[in-house]
């Protein structure tokens, strides 16, 4: 049993900030059903991401713009039930913030109340400065999320690093700041180059989880159903794969499909 699990009994903004503080990594990993959120927060994982990434890997959509706020709730109120420990965040879709702080706040309301997560997570730096105020002045906690950031994907056309440019880091380092400032309690960094990721995190005293943005950060995010193997046909340089889910599963589903045209499946022990 892993020592985070004993030092932290239930996971709050303020034990994250206290693991930066003591030198201890965030393990950050998604869930979007019951089911699978149940057997992350028993592991002992201190945060779970309800991400809007549910639209490709629950739904099949190319982009994570289609998924509905009432889908994230759905997705979200699933994984609550489930969770005991972690601290649960949860993603603001494409176009519930974007447009105006107003309905940022409804959107945010609407997931704590109607989800019962601990918190929300916004893709942007200073565009969304008013939103994210707003949201944090009715006493809800707010992830940042910079880097590659997929809901503006039609703005790069690519999944590509970003930040490589002096003048891209420079603007980075500056949301970064500003997200800390108006009081997040913690910032994904998705994509970045691993030199850009350590002085983002040594600069800030919030702490900074990573996703392909090197070891020097306060913590790691992955999709479960990636690291799990489950998702086949994603694999970049970020991603360590822990088992190869698709290839168990797929063989479990053949030997079933084996068992029952053969009449191997029920047996004597398995009927009334
Ligand atoms: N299953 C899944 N895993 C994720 O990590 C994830 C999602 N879905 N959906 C939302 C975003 C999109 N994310 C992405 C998408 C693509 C790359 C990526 O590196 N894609 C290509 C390289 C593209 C390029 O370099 O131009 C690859 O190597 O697979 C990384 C993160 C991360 N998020
Ligand atoms: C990749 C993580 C950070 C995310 O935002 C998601 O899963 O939606
Ligand atoms: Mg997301």
């Amino acid at each position: 049993m892993s020592t985070a699990k004993k030092s932290y009994k239930k996971i709050t903004t303020k034990s994250l900030t206290d693991m930066k503080m003591n030198g201890e990594k965030i393990a950050m990993l998604t869930a979007y059903d019951y089911t699978m959120a149940k057997i992350v927060d028993n592991a002992g994982m201190d945060i779970i991401l309800v991400g809007d990434s549910a639209s490709n890997v629950m739904a099949g959509h190319e982009t994570t713009l289609p998924i509905t706020l009432d889908q994230m709730i759905y997705h979200a109120s699933s994984v609550v039930r489930a969770t005991s420990r972690s601290l649960v965040v949860v993603d603001l879709p494409f176009g519930s913030y974007q447009g105006n702080s107003k309905s940022a706040l409804d959107s945010a309301i609407r997931i704590m109340k109607e989800s019962g997560g601990h918190s929300v997570k916004l893709e942007g730096g200073s565009e969304i400065a008013e939103s994210i105020s707003r949201i944090l002045t009715a006493g809800i906690p707010v992830m940042g999320h910079l880097g590659l950031t997929p809901q503006s994907i039609y703005k790069f056309g690519t999944f590509t690093v970003r930040a490589k440019e002096e003048q891209e880091a420079k603007k980075l380092l500056e949301d970064a700041k500003l997200l800390e400032e108006l009081g997040c309690f913690a910032l994904v960094l998705e994509k970045i180059p691993a030199k850009l990721a350590k002085e983002v995190a040594e600069s800030l005293s919030i702490p900074v989880i990573g996703i392909g943005a090197g070891n020097d950060v306060d913590g790691q995010v992955l999709v479960t159903h990636d690291m799990l193997g489950m998702t086949h046909e994603f694999h970049p340089r970020f991603l360590r794969r822990y088992l190869d889910l698709y290839s168990e599963m797929t063989g479990a589903f053949e030997s079933y499909i084996s068992d029952v045209k053969t009449r191997d499946f029920p047996n004597d022990s398995e009927q009334y």
